[in-house]
């Protein structure tokens, strides 16, 4: 869909921000431009729309030359959003939603009512069509740029930096609106940013630049976490890329074992080990401490809490956190609706990893 042979830029000053690049983004996909400041992500993206051109190679968008398609009607094509939103502070959120198609020819009425659409799909509530962007909060006025970005409904999306304005939290709930939105709309996008774990949490494919703008490395997020091309990448995705990976490491070969269990109700007397208490519908809802006495029927007041659960076939990140937040060591697993399955511990899925590990590791070799 789109697709960068061989593309070089230098700049009037001689900085060459691109170096000889080749590069394909699958049409729908996700894919993310990585690295640090000022190794060219900027400079790729925009030859895109040609904001910038390059000084040799072939930029081309759904097969087409991007140089031989006039500019104007080219972004037409391409929604852009970048890191402030850039929104037009005179306009409201409604017009400046609606601005782009205004322009293109679309009624103003028929613009409106499609920006009042794209302001819901974008999750934002349709009173707030009616105020200024400075009435707005940062990660709302993102979502303003998104919908703006997606009124002339271009098939090709180009993100600039566009979630690193606003606080951890906040960027958290865009990034889910964007995989929520791609998966709605299927759009062609390419993303930039300078943080690993938004590309590997967004990217269907993750380019990894380094200066000079040369390709590092391009892959899916797993493989690239598992399998780091060079130094440069190892150091860039960091030294907790293991734990990083389990978010897409699937649970195979997790094999949750039996845990002393009690209901709710029940008499314990004295627990010698701990012991997972549950409710009438078997789910868990805490641990009986070992050396705990419990005088009669077994109540939730007498239960320390427990950690995180972890549901079946989820991405192991969740077994971990579930084995390391609980108070007795032991992760406890669940089914889909939330009934005890079985417990794993920190080493077992430890373990599980290494076994997804080795395979990668000896086909690099
Ligand atoms: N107009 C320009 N003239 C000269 N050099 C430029 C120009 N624009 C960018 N550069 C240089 O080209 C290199 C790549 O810049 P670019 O903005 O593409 O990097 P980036 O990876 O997007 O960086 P950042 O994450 O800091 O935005 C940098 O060394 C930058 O200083």
């Amino acid at each position: 869909m789109i697709e960068f042979r061989s593309v070089r830029k230098e700049y009037d000053n001689g900085t060459v921000a691109v170096h000889d690049l080749s590069l394909s983004v699958r049409e729908g996909s996700i894919t993310v431009l990585v690295g640090p400041s000022g190794c060219g992500k900027t400079t790729l993206m925009r030859m895109v729309n040609r904001m910038i051109e390059p000084t040799s190679g072939t930029v081309l968008v759904g097969g087409a030359d991007v140089r031989r398609s006039d500019p104007a009607r080219l972004r037409r094509g391409i929604g852009y959003v970048i890191q402030q939103a850039g929104l037009f502070p005179h306009r409201t959120v409604l017009d400046n939603v609606a601005t782009v198609p205004v322009l293109s020819g679309t009624p103003r009425r028929a613009a409106r009512t499609r920006a009042a659409e794209l302001l819901e799909l974008v999750g934002l509530p349709q009173e707030l069509g009616g105020r200024y962007p400075a009435q707005l909060s940062g990660g709302q006025q993102q979502r303003v740029g998104v919908a703006r970005a997606l009124a002339a409904d271009p098939p090709v999306l180009l993100m600039d930096e566009p979630f690193s304005a606003v606080d951890p939290v906040v960027r958290e709930g865009l990034q889910d609106e964007l995989l929520r939105l791609q998966d709605e709309l299927g759009k062609t996008v390419l993303f930039v940013t300078h943080d690993i774990d938004e590309a590997v949490r967004l990217g269907e494919k993750v380019a990894v630049l380094r200066q000079g703008g040369h390709l590092a490395q391009y892959a899916a997020p797993d493989d690239l976490l598992a399998g780091p091309a060079d130094d440069f990448v190892t150091s860039f995705v960091g030294r907790d890329r293991g734990y990083r990976r389990l978010s897409f490491v699937t649970a195979d070969g997790i094999r949750p074992q039996p845990a002393p269990t009690v209901h709710i109700g029940q008499e314990v007397g004295r627990a010698e080990e701990w012991v997972l208490a549950l409710d009438g519908a078997d789910r868990p809802r805490g641990w009986v401490a070992p050396g705990a006495v419990v005088d009669g029927a077994l109540d939730e007041d007498s239960l320390v809490a427990g950690g995180s659960l972890y549901t079946e076939n989820a991405p192991l990140r969740g077994a971990l956190d579930a084995a390391l937040s609980a108070p007795s060591g032991l992760g406890v697993v669940v089914d889909a609706e939330g009934r005890y399955v079985g417990v794993v511990t920190a080493e077992h899925v430890l373990d599980v990893i290494e076994d997804h590990r080795r395979p990668v590791r000896e086909g690099q070799s």
